[in-house]
């Protein structure tokens, strides 16, 4: 039988460079894009991996205007389970799962407290697994083509709940009563899962490429696999276009506002997007960090609100206009200081903020007594309203606009069931908007969901470059663990020798990791902060706050501020040890380089960590010899060390061994693991590795591995 298909498809992209053969339709900008097959090839490819497809000709990968005239495009209402099902049915090795320690995406659930989150992460787990099942079940086509891989699917499953019950027990146990955080936990869970899952991840792998081989090759696709070039607007690295705001026809306090902010000509993203948004599409757009995402996507929006009937005075549950969902509490603060920027003339639209780690009585007070046309939120606590706020769903029912900023990550497999909750709580009429500097192919079949099917995907990453900045210095160092604190210090001591106005982050795998750098690096006397999820959110507020406005400070952060945190003026970001993928390098990395500026970054990885480099490779990072650590820096730093607290380095030490665990290539061998942690241990100036407790040991599928010691 075939796979059940939507009959009429559009992927609209956009051509490198502005052409003139263009539509009609899209006049209303200075510029018209041209649209091309060839551009959505490498997604299709992977649209066909599948066995058994039957495609008729009533499928229709239209462009403009070889396409013909769009049909009038069907609501979501009418289109969504249609299209849902689809999606389900594409590929299910593109749903990613990241088995990482993830500790610092912080709004997973940690407002409802730690066993909540624990809870939600092995909800998030199942249900994914669960709906996967379920909803390719329904599909019998599917099924003769994937059997096997269903069949390895569903006994892993028995085996993940197996693993679950367990970890589900825990919960009561010394893990969540102790020092262990929701992070710690999440990383422990992971941790398992990915041992549980590696194994058939691979096999997944390896039948995908065998199917997408076949598959391109049929329909004469192989030959443009991975070539996205004619997707692109424009070469990046120039960040301001010459268009002026008021070229668009904006309402007068808006333009006031983006005057009064300095906002003379859009940047290139703000150009691409606004003509087709004002039109009434959906987008989805990626374009590089520090590049006015923010204001791409808050403009419009205030737009809709501006247009949009004034609520009765008397309506004590006024609509919300606007949702803007964002990945981290830093995040949404920033989007919602930068929406009051544009909303300075507007002195009768309100925009509120809803976070993890704050009181929701005051949140829900707030809203009830400011006007809020737009809500800035993040998944979890927005969740939380959805739930626990009364008249708060009806509120929602206003939403005319809904953003999801750092889309790819929203989508992916950690805030999915939140994504998901919001989504059903939404009118299904509505505008979405989908930002983000990485937008994986992967990612790109699960953005269909909150997207309408006739919506625009605007790449302004010149694929050529790949997705970072090239006035951006990337390099890499690999050395052995022993030596990466004296390293650290030496990169830092002569940067900021180099720079009087020196603004560094460095980023650490895991929070507890986070602590004990910051720890070693104020025992050496440099000027440190820290950020990261086991922070107060108060004290996480202040330190941003700070690190915004300063100069000559150093920042150890975990992954809290790798995404979209506008801090201006970074003159190097320092990563130490494995990103948990390609996209968290670059969004790290995206924290210097800011709206055209230069910048550098490192990434300092030990030998058995350079595979990594191998999902670079595309980015313009080079090999740096290390610099040279004379004996008296050595005797400096393991001098410091010895003054870091010892509970911090068990903390340390257990997060590390939890990171690691769950990073597939790592994980999968515990002895050898388990030797790496003990490296990481002596590292830290101890003679022997930290004791773990048993349960923690036994979650993380490290019971009686040799070299640990179990307490
Ligand atoms: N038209 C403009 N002119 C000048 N500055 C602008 C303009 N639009 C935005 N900016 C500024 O550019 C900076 C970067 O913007 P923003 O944080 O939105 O980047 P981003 O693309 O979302 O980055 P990331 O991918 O890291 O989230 C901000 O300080 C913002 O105020």
């Amino acid at each position: 039988m075939p796979l059940k298909f939507p009959r009429r498809i559009r992927f609209i992209t956009h051509s490198l460079p502005r052409t003139t053969n263009n539509l009609a339709s899209f006049s209303s900008g200075s510029r018209a894009y041209h649209c091309n097959t060839s551009s959505s090839s490498p997604l299709l490819s992977r649209i066909f991996s599948l066995n058994h497809l039957a495609i008729g000709p009533h499928i229709n990968f239209s462009t403009r205007p070889n396409g013909g005239e769009p049909r009038a495009s069907r609501s979501l209402i009418e289109d969504e389970e249609e299209l849902s099902n689809w999606v389900s049915d594409l590929r299910p090795g593109s749903l990613r799962v990241h088995l990482t320690s993830d500790d610092d995406d912080d709004d997973v659930d940690r407002s409802r407290g730690r066993n909540q989150g624990f809870r939600g992460t092995r909800n998030k787990v199942d249900s994914f697994r669960e709906n996967l099942f379920s909803d390719r079940d329904k599909g019998s086509n599917f099924r003769s083509s994937q059997s096997s891989f269903r069949g390895r699917k569903e006994r892993s499953l028995g085996r993940d709940r197996e693993g679950y019950k367990g970890l589900r027990k825990q919960r009561r146990g010394d893990v969540l009563d102790g020092e262990s955080s929701d992070e710690d936990v999440k990383s422990l869970v992971m941790g398992g899962i990915g041992d549980l899952l590696s194994e058939e991840d691979e096999e997944e792998d390896e039948d995908h490429e065998f199917l997408k081989k076949k598959a391109a090759s049929a329909f004469g696709f192989d030959k443009q696999e991975g070539v996205e070039a004619s997707n692109d607007v424009k070469s990046s690295d120039s960040y301001l276009t010459k268009t002026r705001f008021d070229h668009y026809p904006l309402s007068p306090l808006s333009l006031k506002s983006l005057n009064d902010a300095g906002y003379e000509t859009m940047t290139v993203v703000q150009e691409a997007t606004l003509p087709i948004i004002l039109k009434g599409k959906d987008v989805l757009a990626k374009a590089k960090t520090g590049t006015g995402k923010t204001v791409a996507f808050l403009l419009p929006s205030i737009e809709v609100v501006v247009k949009s009937p004034p609520t009765s005075p008397d309506n004590k549950r006024p609509p919300i206009l606007a949702l803007v969902i964002c990945p981290t509490r830093e995040l949404a603060n920033q989007a919602a200081t930068e929406a009051n920027t544009l909303l300075k003339h507007h002195p009768t639209i309100g925009v509120q903020v809803v976070i993890g780690g704050t009181r929701l009585g005051l949140e829900q007070k707030r809203m009830q007594t400011n006007p809020c046309q737009i809500l800035v939120a993040t998944p979890g606590r927005l969740k939380d309203h959805i739930e626990n706020t009364p008249g708060f769903e009806t509120r929602l029912k206003g939403v005319k606009v809904l953003v999801l900023d750092e889309a790819d990550h929203l989508l992916d497999m950690g805030f999915r069931k939140d994504i998901e909750r919001i989504l059903s709580a939404v009118p299904k009429e509505r505008q979405t908007f989908l930002f983000s500097a990485t937008v994986p192919e992967e990612v790109r079949q699960m953005c269909l969901v909150a997207l309408r099917r006739d919506h625009e995907f605007i790449n302004c990453v010149h694929e050529g470059t790949g997705e970072t900045h090239q006035q951006v210095r990337q390099t890499h160092m690999i050395a052995s663990l022993d030596k990466h604190f004296s390293l650290l210090y030496t990169l830092l001591r002569a940067h900021i020798a180099d720079n009087v106005d020196y603004k560094v982050i460095v980023f650490c795998t895991t929070a507890m990791v986070t602590k004990l750098v910051a720890d070693l690096l104020g025992e050496l006397n440099l000027n440190v902060r820290e950020i990261h999820s086991r922070k107060p959110q108060s004290y996480r507020t202040r330190v941003s706050n700070e690190f915004r406005k300063s100069k000559g400070l150093i920042l150890v952060t975990s992954d809290v501020s790798a995404r979209g945190v506008d801090y201006p003026d970074v003159t190097l970001v320092l990563q130490v040890g494995l990103p948990k993928d390609r996209e968290q390098y670059i969004h790290r990395l995206g924290r210097t380089g800011r709206k055209g500026k230069e910048g550098e970054g490192i990434l300092l990885l030990a030998p058995w960590e350079e595979y990594f480099l191998s999902s670079l490779k595309d980015l313009p990072i080079t090999k740096s010899s290390l610099p040279s650590t004379d004996p008296e820096t050595v005797k400096k730093v393991q001098k410091a060390l010895c003054h870091v607290e010892m509970r911090n380095k068990e903390a340390a030490y257990q997060a590390w061994l939890g990171y690691y665990n769950s990073q597939k290539m790592i994980g999968r061998d515990k002895e050898r693991l388990v030797e790496l942690a003990n490296e990481f241990s002596r590292s830290m100036g101890l003679d022997n590795p930290p004791a773990i407790p048993k349960l923690i040991l036994g979650k993380m599928g490290l019971k009686n591995v040799p070299g640990l010691r179990a307490k």
